[in-house]
């Protein structure tokens, strides 16, 4: 193949992690990269932070998509790694850096060794938020190059090196941010009863919701809500006027997602009387849940088995990913991949083996090359 060191691109890209929107120096490595590859069957268009690159087939019928997402996370790396990030508070948590290097491994293959059909490598910007896949769905550059079938990994720490994990159908939820503003009225710590406490509000609340999950969902039919940020008062002896709740509701299907929404209001409803004060709630961005499709599921579980691979047929997850809205287009697959990380996703300590790029990139240039 090419001599090209992946670790180390890997290591590049895990130093400048950036966050949704913002991978501006993400998409410069990424294009200088492509730049020193031999040009002739590449075509390259920028979308946003993100890119397209197509390599021409020599006798194409079809188009093969495969997606990689680039942005980084807010978390503060607590790895002990020589080659962390250095961008403060922000953090390659989710292995993104895994998958572009994955994906440009492929890319370098397929233009060293084309085959009949054209490739679509789709970078995809913010799929942690607020959501790169759907706006590039709907791009004219996505309309003119759509893809026939489409394919995406995501690292899985808990899995060996090696494993490949996947279902067919319901692989990742459906996904809704959620935030809530509470207003009261602030005032001396002495004083409770001139006041309206919102810490007490939000908290109470943050309790309170748990009950969604545990009484109004269908146990066979599961959801969380997370509240993974709470922002509220100034100092201890001072009653906070406001507070603010930041989370994430996660349910295996669509119809649960709405009930758990209008329990949450009907919650809230209560919460305004009972506490006497205001509270204001919006979604942020919604993703579709993941469903891959059997007969390219299906088609990939034999190839892996046919080629000796560990396949590990795995439950669906309540992680969200925008791939989703690929999958509901185009038909294909998103798979789980084996590094082997004590800490998982979204840990400031999440270290993935690192021998997962060059198995990742064999793994999908033998399936993609077996396409014919
Ligand atoms: C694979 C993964 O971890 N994806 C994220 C997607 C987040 C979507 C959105 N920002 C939300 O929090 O609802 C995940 O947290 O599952």
């Amino acid at each position: 193949m090419s001599t090209v060191d992946f670790k180390a691109i890997r290591r590049d890209l895990h130093q400048i992690p950036e966050l949704g929107f913002q991978e501006f120096k993400t998409q410069a490595y990424l294009l200088n990269y492509i730049s020193t590859l031999p040009a002739e069957r590449l075509e390259i268009k920028t979308w946003k932070t993100g890119l397209f690159v197509k390599v021409h087939g020599t006798r194409p019928t079809r188009v093969i998509g495969y997606r990689g997402d680039i942005d980084g996370l807010p978390i503060q790396e607590e790895t002990e790694l020589e080659f962390p990030s250095s961008h403060e508070g922000k953090m390659h948590a989710c292995g993104h850096d895994f998958h572009m290097t994955i994906e440009l491994g492929v890319l370098t293959y397929f233009v060293h060794h084309p085959i009949e059909d054209d490739l679509l490598f789709i970078f995809q910007p913010a799929e942690e938020g607020p959501g790169g896949a759907e706006p590039m769905l709907q791009s004219e550059i996505m309309k003119e190059w759509m893809p026939d079938c489409i394919f995406a990994l995501h690292i899985a720490p808990e899995y060996e090196v090696g494993t490949v994990a996947v279902k067919e159908g319901l692989l990742f939820a459906n996904t809704s941010e959620l935030f809530i503003d509470f207003k009261g009225k602030g005032g001396h710590a002495a004083y409770p009863h001139h006041t309206k406490d919102m810490i007490v509000t939000a908290s109470s609340f943050v309790t309170q919701m748990q009950s969604i999950v545990s009484r109004n969902v269908d146990p066979l039919d599961s959801a969380v809500i997370t509240v993974g940020k709470m922002e509220s008062g100034t100092v201890q002896n001072i009653i906070a006027e406001t507070a603010r709740l930041e989370g994430t509701i996660r349910t295996l299907s669509p119809q649960s997602m709405q009930s758990v929404k209008e329990r949450l209001e009907a919650l809230i409803e209560g919460m305004r009387i009972s506490y006497d004060c205001e509270i204001e709630v919006s979604y942020g961005s919604m993703y579709r849940q993941v469903f891959n499709d059997p007969k390219w599921t299906n088609h990939f579980m034999s190839f892996l088995r046919e080629t000796n691979r560990d396949l590990v047929i795995c439950k669906e997850a309540m992680t969200g990913e925008d791939f989703g809205y690929m999958l509901e287009e185009i038909p294909g697959f998103m798979f789980w991949l084996g590094v082997d990380s004590p800490y998982g996703l979204h840990h400031s300590k999440l270290n993935p083996n690192e021998d997962a790029i060059d198995f990742a990139i064999t793994l999908l240039t033998d399936y993609i090359g077996s396409l014919k």
